[in-house]
């Protein structure tokens, strides 16, 4: 491929909070380990309700029989290949201007821990939305399923955005904490000048999820967010309370680890509202702690595993999260004393909503090349490898 080729590629991810599709067209120019990419179109298509209900339901292993994830399969395909015309419309290109479109797919099932079969270690995940669906309809070469690969090698298939914020983020002169706070927190650390193998990443605890979980079962009028952070800044932290949650086992776990709704999702929340009935809580001071606990959890993986290592400059936070003041006023709180600036991806020309869908454009552009797009450091994996499947 000729050196500094400009192409446009498409973007799709579905995350864990099940909200719907980010879809991102892309410029990308430049190759190897100093691409660069510009945004030129985002939008959030939120699923059909009766999709999204769906979805929660086949997260459940007995409830996700064989004929309703074939049929999920292929309607996400459909879905995702809509989100794809509709957003290079926006950019006000055709099809036949996009080299490839790289869908992530939804998470149905994730299970990163090998188990042994036959002197074999086996591991597998599922992301749902047939990528041929997405090819055929859109005309565009599209790659998905990139998790499977990295699993293949020995990796947990699991975080693969830490590759691009490697490529697109890495400063010579500066340490950098990239973190995203979707439903579950993660971060990545790039230490000053880093080399691949230098990057780590890990999960930090809830992002949203405890919020929203809250939010939903206090509030009423089907609300599913402490939007714009107004009820927890309405409230007061309840120390008492904060310093409960703080004993949460997870936070003192050592790398590598990772997290999900296993751990912070229905039942936690089940346990923390019958501790605000035994304590005549306020909703709105519930909610404001929950939130302090989410920015205290990220003060603290900081100072646990990266500070002994790395004293960090920035912090650059992205995903919803960014977009509760609270929350990012109680991480500034936390982080600022330490010597961290605490910015978002919109104080660097980015945008928080549009990362992950980025991401996965440039790690179909990498596959589509044929060159390995993940990072053996962060996932486990034995090796460096090419991850996604290519549908024409
Ligand atoms: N305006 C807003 N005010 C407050 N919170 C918001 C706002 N917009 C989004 N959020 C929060 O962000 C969440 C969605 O974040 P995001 O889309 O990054 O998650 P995700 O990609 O599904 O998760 P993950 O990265 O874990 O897969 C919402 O559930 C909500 O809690
Ligand atoms: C299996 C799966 O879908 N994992 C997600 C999830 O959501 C956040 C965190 O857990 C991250 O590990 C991952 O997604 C991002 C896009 C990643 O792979 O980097």
């Amino acid at each position: 491929m000729p050196a500094n080729r400009r192409r446009y590629a498409v973007g799709l991810m579905s995350g864990t909070s099940v909200d719907g599709i980010d879809a991102a067209v892309v410029e990308i120019a430049g190759e190897g380990d100093r691409p660069s990419v510009r945004l030129l179109a985002f939008e959030n298509s939120a699923y059909p309700e009766s999709v999204r209900n769906e979805i929660f339901e086949l997260f459940d292993p007995r409830l996700a029989t064989i004929d309703r994830v074939g049929r999920m399969n292929v309607r996400l395909g459909e879905l995702y290949a809509d989100a794809a015309l509709s957003v290079i419309a926006k950019a006000g290109l055709d099809s036949k201007e996009i080299a490839v479109v790289g869908s992530h797919g939804q998470t149905i099932y994730h299970a990163p821990e090998a188990y042994p079969e036959n002197g074999r270690d086996l591991r597998y995940t599922v992301q749902i939305g047939e990528g041929s669906v997405i090819a055929a309809r859109t005309g565009i070469p599209c790659v998905s399923d990139f998790r499977a690969a990295d699993m293949a090698a020995g990796g947990q298939g699991a975080p693969l955005v830490p590759f691009t914020e490697w490529l697109l983020y890495r400063e010579d002169e500066r340490t950098l904490l990239l973190q995203n706070i979707g439903g579950i927190g993660n971060m990545t650390v790039l230490p000053a000048g880093c080399l691949p193998d230098e990057v780590f990443a890990f999960d930090t605890g809830p992002g949203n999820m405890i919020i929203d979980g809250v939010v939903s079962r206090l509030y009423g009028g089907g609300r599913k967010m402490d939007a714009g952070g107004q009820i927890a800044r309405s409230g007061t932290v309840d120390e008492e309370l904060l310093r409960l949650l703080q004993q949460e086992e997870y936070y003192e776990l050592p790398l590598p680890k990772s997290t999900g709704r296993e751990r912070f999702g229905a039942a936690y929340v089940d346990r923390l509202l019958a501790y605000r009935e035994q304590h005549g809580l306020r909703s709105k001071d519930v909610v404001a702690t929950v939130t302090k606990l989410t920015a205290w959890s990220i003060g603290d993986a900081y100072r646990r595993f990266v500070q002994p290592r790395h004293a960090a400059d920035a912090l650059i936070v992205g995903g919803g999260g960014s977009y509760n003041p609270t929350l990012v006023a109680f991480l500034k709180q936390e982080m600022e004393p330490m010597g961290v600036q605490v910015l978002l991806q919109e104080d660097i020309g980015l945008n928080s909503d549009a990362k992950e869908a980025v991401a996965f454009a440039l790690l179909a552009d990498y596959a589509l090349a044929g060159l390995p797009n993940n990072l053996p450091s962060v996932t486990g994996a034995r090796r460096a490898a090419v991850l996604g499947k290519i549908s024409y």
